[in-house]
């Protein structure tokens, strides 16, 4: 069965100069995998504590109090097997892609060395079928892709490998800290549309940080709303948004910009045609739109479009454009 990552009554204080002290996170408890997989989205302005959050989950940093638990043992406990399995299955997206990769390396080499390192594989032929299917299955062209160094890549490009690289893995949680935050808004809708993919067809559970409440309500299942280190309000996504309990978390939602200014941000519209959504260029309007986990299943044969299918297969077409683009030389 699939294995819990949590955080338990949880503080990070760090050393602010001198006896200064500054508690990036207070009191926090939150868990994620188990035998539903969701997406729970952080959100939280800048300084809230969200990349101190994931460091925590990754076991990146220390708590100062509480405990980070796996599989209901905690990670620090020295015990080797569970670190082993907790490395593979608990893998992250970082918001720069440049940042992760090594100049000098082609991208071949992140990809081929967990492979080698967890002995997922026996030869470099089965290492490269496998970094292959994966790189497709991010929309990625394995020929245009694998033998570049990273600067040969797009932004976009690069985020995909990243992608690709945790799922090579087969993890079964995913800890993505603002992925989409550096790239352009098409690509946004593809590297959103391949993370509720993960969960939905692969059924990998993930945390998504974000200071987009906007893509939260898009993806996640269910909201945290982080504000200097607190948690404010937690509760599923369409709770949150709809019904926000706390003034923080309505101010946050009233200063979401909309694409009209004359016009609030409505999620009420939900019956309304996509089109007027997607912008000419075909990429996916990412305000007002319906969020993506109510899909609920793919279109069958005949069946007329709901909006959200429409808006669906818009992502699907703009993510095979973005995979159609070539790598400039
Ligand atoms: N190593 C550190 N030493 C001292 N203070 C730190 C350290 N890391 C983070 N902080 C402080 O903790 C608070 C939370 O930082 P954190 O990076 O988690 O926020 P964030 O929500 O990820 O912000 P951003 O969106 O800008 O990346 C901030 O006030 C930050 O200055």
């Amino acid at each position: 069965m699939a294995k819990i990552l949590e955080v338990r009554d949880t503080d990070v204080v760090f050393s602010a100069g001198g006896s200064q002290e500054k508690k990036a996170l207070s009191n926090i408890s939150l868990a994620v995998g188990g035998k539903r997989p969701t997406i729970t989205a952080v959100v939280g302005e800048s300084g809230s504590g969200k990349t101190t959050l994931i460091r925590l989950l990754l076991g990146f940093q220390q708590p100062t109090r509480g405990s980070v638990l796996y599989d209901g043992k905690p990670i620090a406990s020295g015990d080797h097997a569970l670190l082993a399995s907790f490395r593979r299955e608990v893998q992250a997206i970082f918001q720069d892609p440049f940042d992760v990769f090594n100049p000098f390396y082609r991208i071949d080499h992140p990809l081929l060395t967990p492979l080698k390192l967890f002995g997922l594989v026996k030869s470099r032929d089965e290492a490269y079928a496998r970094i292959e299917r994966t790189l497709e299955s991010v929309g990625l062209k394995p020929s245009e892709t694998l033998g570049k160094y990273p600067h040969q890549l797009s932004g976009g490009q690069r985020q995909r490998v990243m992608i690709a690289r945790a799922l090579l893995l087969d993890p079964a949680i995913i800890l993505a800290d603002e992925p989409v935050s550096m790239v352009d808004a098409s690509l946004r809708s593809t590297i959103l549309a391949i993370l509720y993919e993960m969960n939905r067809d692969l059924g990998i559970s993930l945390i998504y940080v974000t200071h987009d409440l906007t893509t939260a309500y898009q993806v996640a299942d269910s909201i945290v709303v982080l504000h200097g280190g607190h948690v404010m309000e937690v509760g599923p996504a369409e709770d949150v948004i709809h019904r926000p309990a706390h003034p923080y978390t309505r101010a946050l939602i009233e200063a979401v910009p909309s694409p009209d200014p004359d016009k609030p941000w409505n999620l009420d519209e939900q019956t309304a045609s996509p089109e007027r959504y997607l912008p000419a260029d075909g990429a996916v309007g990412l305000y007002q739109i319906e969020p993506l986990r109510a899909i609920a299943a793919p279109l069958r044969a005949g069946e007329a479009p709901t909006s959200a299918a429409a808006i669906q297969l818009a992502i699907s077409a703009e993510r095979d454009r973005a995979a159609s683009l070539t790598v400039p030389a």
